[in-house]
């Protein structure tokens, strides 16, 4: 049993005896009032001095058990065990039966019926009220049976039927009243158990809710948010925890004369009663942003959430407040992450984007225009390879410092790339003012940087795109600029370039040509054409340059000129070199096989299919599948290639010379042509541009150009071809200054296969000109 159920148990005996002997007084006197009666009834029939003698001992038992109730009540508990109060009580009880009880056994009369009916009524009556009232059932045991034991011991003992008789029943019913006090015995226990057991459960859940609420308390008051109680009305302050009296430095007493508008600033009662509203109106919390001021007068921003209490009377807000100053500098933290560059501290491509939608609708409403330049560095590749990725950083660390010098506060300037930059321009009355700036902008690239002790150079190459009239998206204006971008780079870069709408429709055109040139030469739209090279000492071909020809069942023939370009942009030259490397090989292979003849044969590469690495393997491929040696394959390059500041191009070039290939240089005289770079890469032959030739019978300065290279070449013993050899006047001018190897048109432009392997099986010592 555990200590819950004893103390039930113990709650229960003590409620039963309580009521046994609260109830005992009552009974007592009216079972004194009823035998009053009841030997007053008797009186006559029998002798008065031994009535009055019983009536004194009855006076006497029931006194005593008024002063037992007595004594009970005032000193309870205090001095003697319940078991103890309870046994005085079945003797009180026992000795009051018994009393009774001997009435009739003492005065007992067998003459009349009526007596007899007196005599058991007159016990009954009292047992009826005892029933209910003793709720100890030994003691209405012992109370019943020297009640009713005489009557049923006279009536039986009258040898009379009748009385036999009624004495039997008498006995039943006796019988009857102890099955019946039992059971409302046992319901009285049952009753006070359940009473006693829910008494406890609910004394649990109420120290346990109590525990709860101190401990949530403790809580509340140790942390390190704020929480203030208000009174709604006044705005005075009830209570607040430790928290709000660490953070705002006052004393629990000072804040006992605050108002609220003293602790959150810029809230009055006006102010605050409308901030509140929503709480009568059923919402349950409402959030506040703003700030608290300390009793310093310093402040700090918080958010608060406010609850209201309607059961108070007058009602409370509780505002539990946090101080958010470290949240906001995080907020401010992301923001800045999200919309500035890390490195220049510039705005970023995300800024621009967000940002665009109020700039486009500032303009359409004051009918302005918006320019975005968009502009990167021309040679930053470079500059980041070669000396080195803090170098690549802080140029454009100082980039973006010289773009923002050039700039109004109005102007926006964000990188949104690598080393590309955008500019926005609000506001504008005239486009003209763009070109202004651009032209600032593209001028203040020419001086050099001072970037970790290295003197850089690097220039911009600037597009132009203007909000309303190019586009109406930040897409469309991005991607027009830069277009104009590229178009500004093929200029020549250094310079700017407006988008024009021609632009668009070339790169739209472009684009077109791009996707068909993809399945080329799956669609076996590509062929080779020869141009042969002639020997003129010997007048002999020796060799032909393998040019790459588009005819595309769609779009027609397409020019070299046009497609190449293309090609390169799109990363697709690879596919067309290595197609272009082995169908020539192959076809130099057949020259020998038909006709005997062991020519070479010229390759143009481009200088996109050096920077991949795989050129070197595709030449081996195309070497290997065709047979052809490698010595009889030229591979034509031009000077940006050798230009290019990476040692990648020269260590392929050794290698490709190494394994006997041989190096022409294409377009020679066109670029940057100089004697250092000859002597660095490992050529063996000189191409002179077709521009020179055909200047050669109109201009003074085309001839002292040729010459100068022919005398280069024979200095570096590089062997020399002068392409687009048009007439026998510039013809007979090479042929003067000891130039041997001519290709163009006056002998045969490029031919298709067919028609060079027919010049090849005529064997004709010098070829006539031909047409395609
Ligand atoms: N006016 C004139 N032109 C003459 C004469 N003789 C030859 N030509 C043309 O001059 C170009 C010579 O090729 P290129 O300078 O390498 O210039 C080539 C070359 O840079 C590029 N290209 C052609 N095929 C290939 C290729 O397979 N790979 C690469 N990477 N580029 C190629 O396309 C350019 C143009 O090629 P084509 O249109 O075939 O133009 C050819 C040829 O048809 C002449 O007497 N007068």
């Amino acid at each position: 049993m555990n200590s819950q159920t004893a103390e039930i148990d113990a709650n229960i005996e003590q409620e039963r005896i309580d009521n046994l002997y609260r109830r005992s007084k009552t009974a007592s006197i009216t079972l004194l009032l009823i035998s009053t009666v009841y030997v007053l009834l008797i009186a006559k029939s029998f002798p008065l001095a031994h009535l009055i003698t019983w009536y004194l001992v009855l006076v006497i038992v029931l006194a005593g058990r008024l002063v037992a109730a007595h004594w009970y009540e005032s000193a309870r508990n205090r001095r003697h065990s319940l078991t103890f109060w309870l046994y005085l009580f079945r003797f009180g009880v026992f000795v009051a039966g018994a009393t009774v009880g001997s009435l009739n056994l003492f005065f007992f009369s067998q003459e009349s019926l009526s007596f007899l009916l007196l005599a058991i009524i007159f016990p009954f009556g009292i047992i009826v009220g005892a029933v209910t009232i003793l709720l100890d059932f030994l003691a209405f045991f012992l109370y019943v049976s020297t009640l009713m034991g005489p009557v049923i011991f006279q009536t039986s003992i009258a040898g009379d039927q009748l009385f036999g008789g009624i004495g039997a029943l008498t006995f039943i019913l006796v019988l009857f009243f102890l099955k019946f006090s039992k059971e409302y015995n046992n319901n009285f226990v049952t009753t006070s158990r359940l009473r006693f057991e829910n008494k406890a459960l609910l004394k649990n859940l109420e120290e346990e809710r109590n525990q709860l609420n101190n401990r949530l308390g403790r809580i509340m008051n140790d942390s390190s948010i704020e929480i203030f109680v208000f009174n709604a009305r006044t705005l005075r302050c009830l209570q607040v925890n430790r928290g709000a009296i660490e953070n705002l430095g006052y004393t629990k007493e000072e804040f006992a004369a605050l108002h609220l508008p003293d602790i959150f600033v810029n809230l009055d009662l006006h102010s605050f009663s409308r901030l509140i509203q929503p709480l009568y109106g059923g919402r349950e919390v409402v959030i506040h942003k703003g700030e608290n001021r300390r009793k310093d007068k310093s402040s700090y921003p918080v958010e608060a959430r406010l609850q209201l209490s309607k059961q108070d009377d007058p009602p409370i807000v509780v505002a539990t407040v946090q101080n958010i100053s470290e949240r906001i500098e995080w907020e401010k933290k992301l923001i800045f992450q999200a919309n500035f560059d890390q490195l220049t501290g510039l705005r970023n491509r995300h800024y621009i984007q967000a940002y665009m939608h109020s700039v486009f609708t500032r303009a359409r409403r004051q009918q302005r225009k918006v320019a975005l330049l968009f502009m990167d560095l021309d040679n930053f590749k470079n500059i980041n390879d070669t000396l080195g990725h803090d170098v690549g950083d802080e140029l454009l660390r100082q980039t973006a410092r010289r773009i923002l010098t050039l700039l109004r506060e109005s102007d926006i300037a964000a990188r949104t790339g690598g080393d590309e930059f955008t500019v926005l321009l609000e506001n504008l009355h005239e486009v003209s003012n763009a070109e202004l700036v651009a032209g600032k902008l593209v001028k203040e690239f020419r001086h050099p940087f001072k970037v970790n002790g290295h003197e850089v150079y690097t220039t911009i190459s600037l597009g132009i795109s203007i909000y309303p009239d190019d586009g109406s998206t930040l897409d469309q204006l991005m991607k027009y600029a830069d277009m104009a971008m590229y178009q500004a780079k093929n200029n020549g870069r250094n310079n700017y370039c407006f988008f024009s709408h021609e632009m668009r429709r070339s790169s739209e055109e472009q684009m077109m040509i791009s996707t068909h040139l993809r399945h080329a030469i799956a669609r076996e739209e590509l062929s080779l054409y020869y141009q042969p090279k002639i020997d003129i000492d010997r007048s002999k071909i020796i060799g032909a340059e393998a040019l790459l020809r588009w005819h595309s069942k769609d779009l027609g023939s397409i020019s070299p000129e046009i497609f190449i370009p293309l090609a390169e942009q799109s990363g697709l030259i690879n596919d067309l070199g290595n197609w272009v490397l082995q169908t020539a090989c192959q076809e130099a292979m057949e020259w020998e096989k038909r006709y005997g003849e062991k020519l070479h044969v010229s390759v143009n590469i481009s200088p996109q299919q050096f920077r991949t690495g795989i050129l070197f393997e595709a030449v081996e491929n195309a070497l290997s599948l065709s047979g052809l040696p490698p010595e009889r394959l030229e591979l034509e390059i031009t000077e940006s290639l050798l230009l290019q500041d990476s040692d990648e191009p020269l260590a392929l070039l050794r290698a490709l010379h190494e394994n006997r290939i041989r190096l022409a240089l294409d377009d020679f005289g066109t670029g940057y042509s100089s004697l250092s770079y000859l002597r660095r890469f490992p050529l063996q032959v000189l191409k002179i541009d077709r521009s020179f030739i055909s200047g050669l019978t109109v201009d003074q300065s085309s001839c002292a150009l040729v010459d100068a290279i022919i005398a280069m070449a024979h200095s570096l013993e590089l062997e020399l071809v002068a392409e687009g050899v048009e007439n026998e006047n510039e013809l007979t001018f090479l042929r003067q200054r000891g130039v041997e190897i001519i290709q163009g048109y006056f002998f045969s432009p490029p031919l298709p296969v067919e028609k060079f392997r027919t010049l090849l099986s005529e064997k004709e010592e010098t070829p006539q000109v031909q047409s395609p």
